[in-house]
């Protein structure tokens, strides 16, 4: 893989230099709630404005469907992109329209261009190759070399992320370098134990990484909208909690192979449950319910791992020598969910164990929680990214890189 310094060595002044970026930052109310993943890319996007660059920054907001929806706008992203470099960003109100190329137009060597939403577009994430290969040549025609810095989308097979540096010459950015330099040591040489913390909402995309966690980790810890799946497969009732039905046979044969393996499967023994979701803008009291993870009642949602199962992660944490941790344990945005995930940050912090956090909210809820991030060994900013990574699965974001 070509590195962003073989490019600074080549030279860009006045080259535009298309960036993809995940810029995919929690919102609340149009306002940036965790800037962490614009501030990720800001190395990779000063040295190229300092060596005269023209760059054209792109990512994905969120998953609008294929065409532009306000609420996903990446304006915010960009301004706050432009306060962080303490200069001008220019922001295009479209993609690969005349907006797009009105701003790339414009810009000076050493300035900065943000284009809108590429998911705005049904090219980026079509199933279709040729589909988005049509787009991604939209995008080819606004730059002249690509450098792939959007680790959190790395995983995906997108136009952006995929076909577009097949198509211009390409490099890493320093953040992707970074993240694979430190996620390929939890592949090659783990210190053991090593204890692993899944937790989060897109139960889905990772219920799977489980079958390969169960030939490498010794301790598997199950919290946030994932336990619900394993609760029921243990024949519980969780009520309306977050579950993903179709995956409960999966769920089980992974208990079984656990303890064939002598992998310690560790789930939730009581939870905090209501009859209601929270409401995270106005915060106000949720007035939860402890209930043991075995007693859900049939009308209420668990929202966060209960006091007991606190105490219980802390002293599978306390002795690990590695701890790879992805996904809040409960509805950490709202302050009556946050006690499982502070209790699992506080826990990391606690121990003598190389400590790696990943995912985008994962990562939000260690700043937004007050915890200071340079205590953790690495935060990344990938949470789908980092769990594939760790699978031993060909991005297709960095595959492409290498090629
Ligand atoms: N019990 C629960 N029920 C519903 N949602 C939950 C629960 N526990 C946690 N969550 C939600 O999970 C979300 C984060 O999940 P996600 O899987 O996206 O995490 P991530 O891996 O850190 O981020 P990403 O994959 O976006 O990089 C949070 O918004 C949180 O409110
Ligand atoms: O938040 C993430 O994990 C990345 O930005 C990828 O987003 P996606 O899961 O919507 O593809």
């Amino acid at each position: 893989m070509k590195t962003i310094d073989a490019l600074l060595a080549e030279g860009v002044n006045g080259k535009r230099v298309f960036v993809r970026a995940d810029l995919n930052v929690p919102l609340a109310d149009g306002t940036i709630t965790d800037d962490g993943r614009i501030r990720a890319v800001l190395p990779t996007v000063k040295a190229l404005a300092e060596a005269g660059a023209k760059v054209v920054v792109a990512s994905h907001l969120g998953r609008p469907k294929g065409a532009p929806d306000p609420d996903f706008s990446l304006r915010p992203a960009a301004e706050r992109l432009g306060e962080l470099l303490g200069a001008p960003v220019a922001f295009a109100e479209d993609t690969v329209g005349p907006g797009a190329h009105g701003a790339v137009d414009g810009l000076a060597p050493g300035q900065v261009a943000v284009l809108e939403n590429l998911r705005f577009n049904a090219g980026e994430t079509s199933k279709d190759d040729a589909e988005r290969g049509e787009f991604a040549d939209k995008l080819a025609a606004l730059a002249d070399v690509y450098v792939g810095d959007g680790f959190g989308a790395v995983h995906r097979k997108h136009a952006s992320v995929f076909d577009l540096p097949a198509k211009l010459p390409h490099y890493a950015g320093y953040l992707i370098a970074t993240e694979v330099g430190v996620l390929k040591k939890l592949t090659d040489d783990v210190k053991r134990p090593y204890a692993v913390v899944l937790g989060g909402a897109k139960v889905s995309d990772k219920l799977g990484v489980i079958d390969h966690l169960l030939e490498k980790a010794d301790r598997i810890l199950i919290g946030g909208g994932m336990a619900y799946t394993f609760l029921k497969a243990q024949g519980h009732e969780v009520g309306i909690s977050l579950l993903q039905e179709d995956q409960i046979p999966a769920v089980k044969e992974y208990m079984e192979r656990a303890t064939e393996k002598g992998v310690e499967f560790v789930l939730p023994v009581d939870v905090l449950v209501s009859p209601d979701f929270p409401d995270l803008k106005t915060k106000a009291p949720a007035n939860p319910t402890t209930v043991a993870a075995d007693a859900i009642p049939a009308d209420q949602e668990g929202l966060d791992i209960g006091p007991e199962t606190r105490k219980l992660y802390a002293s599978k944490l306390a002795d690990a020598a590695t701890i790879f941790w992805n996904g809040p344990l409960g509805v950490f945005e709202h302050p009556d969910y946050a006690e499982g995930t502070k209790a699992v940050a506080q826990a990391l912090l606690d121990s003598p164990a190389f400590t790696v956090v990943g995912g985008g909210d994962s990562a939000a809820a260690v700043r937004t929680l007050g915890f200071d991030e340079n205590a953790f060994g690495h935060i990344s900013t990938g949470g789908g990214a980092s769990l594939e990574y760790l699978e031993g699965k060909t991005l297709p974001g960095l595959a492409a890189l290498e090629n």
